[in-house]
């Protein structure tokens, strides 16, 4: 059996971002990814402050460490990262959910395509704005999208974005243009992810959300789109493993 690199696995707690926002689900958190947003929240998961937490684990293993955690009290798994979609024996962790009647959710950048992608039940694909200093592969993202497409997996797929300021609301408005048969998010980006006033935090995320609220609320050509914040980050601020 093959093993994949896994950084966390914490829950059940709430989905806090994006299609399924709310849903009680456990997290996996694989180690490693192709980018270095400037305002990465994960960044332990490929900056090498945690290589030594990371765990080599087969997909059984893994199944018995979130029925450990989770015990009787979860049927939604998200596998996060990182970039989970670097990992093309991810199959093997997907396939076992499934035979457990486990529903499976997945967060990625679309900077990679994978076959075991059109068995994800909410795949979540979150191209990285101007302000993270990613360059988007139009190319490979348009490729995901027509793969997905001719598989019948749009009504499972949502797209993402991350909106620090006007380039960013610009570039996800190029998104929505492009890709307008995928239902589009934007999220509040958090500028603080190591800060630990929650409190202060929170009031500030508000504000943000706020303004990104009146952002869209002013655009025409932005109406079929929904606007969200980070719900987990509201409620514990940039604490881990929540
Ligand atoms: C940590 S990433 C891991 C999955 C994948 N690498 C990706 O970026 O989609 C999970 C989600 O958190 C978002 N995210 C990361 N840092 C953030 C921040 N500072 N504020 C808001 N969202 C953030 C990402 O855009 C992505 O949608
Ligand atoms: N509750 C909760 N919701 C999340 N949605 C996406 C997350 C992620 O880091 O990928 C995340 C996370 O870390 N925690
Ligand atoms: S793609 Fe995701 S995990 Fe990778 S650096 Fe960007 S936000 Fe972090
Ligand atoms: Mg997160």
């Amino acid at each position: 059996m093959s093993k994949i690199p896994v950084l966390e696995i914490f829950g059940p707690t709430i989905q806090g971002e994006g299609m399924v926002i709310g849903k009680k689900t456990m997290f996996v958190r694989t180690a490693g990814c192709d980018y270095s947003c400037s305002w990465c929240d994960s960044a332990f998961t490929w900056d090498g402050s945690a290589k030594e937490e990371i765990v080599q684990m087969t997909a059984e293993e893994v199944l018995n460490c979130l029925q450990e955690v989770g015990g009787e009290r979860f049927s939604h798994v998200t596998i996060s990262g990182g970039n989970p979609a670097l990992l093309k024996n991810l199959d093997e962790l997907i396939n076992k959910l499934k035979e457990n009647a486990i529903e499976v959710a997945l967060e990625t950048q679309g900077s990679r395509w994978q076959d075991w992608f059109v068995d994800i039940d909410d795949l979540t694909i979150s191209p990285k704005p101007p302000s993270s200093t990613m360059i988007t592969n139009f190319d490979i993202l348009d490729d995901i999208i027509l793969k997905l497409k001719d598989h019948h997996r749009i009504t499972s797929t949502s797209l993402k974005v991350v909106i620090f300021n006007e380039d960013d609301f610009q570039y996800a408005k190029n998104i929505a243009k492009r890709y307008p048969e995928v239902p589009l998010y934007l999220q509040v980006g958090n500028r603080d992810v190591h800060g630990e006033d929650r409190v202060n935090l929170t009031s500030t995320l508000l504000d943000q959300y706020e303004q990104l609220i009146d952002r869209v609320v002013r655009d025409e050509e932005l109406n079929d789109i929904r606007v969200l914040p980070q719900l987990h980050t509201l409620v514990w601020g940039n604490k881990r493993g929540v």
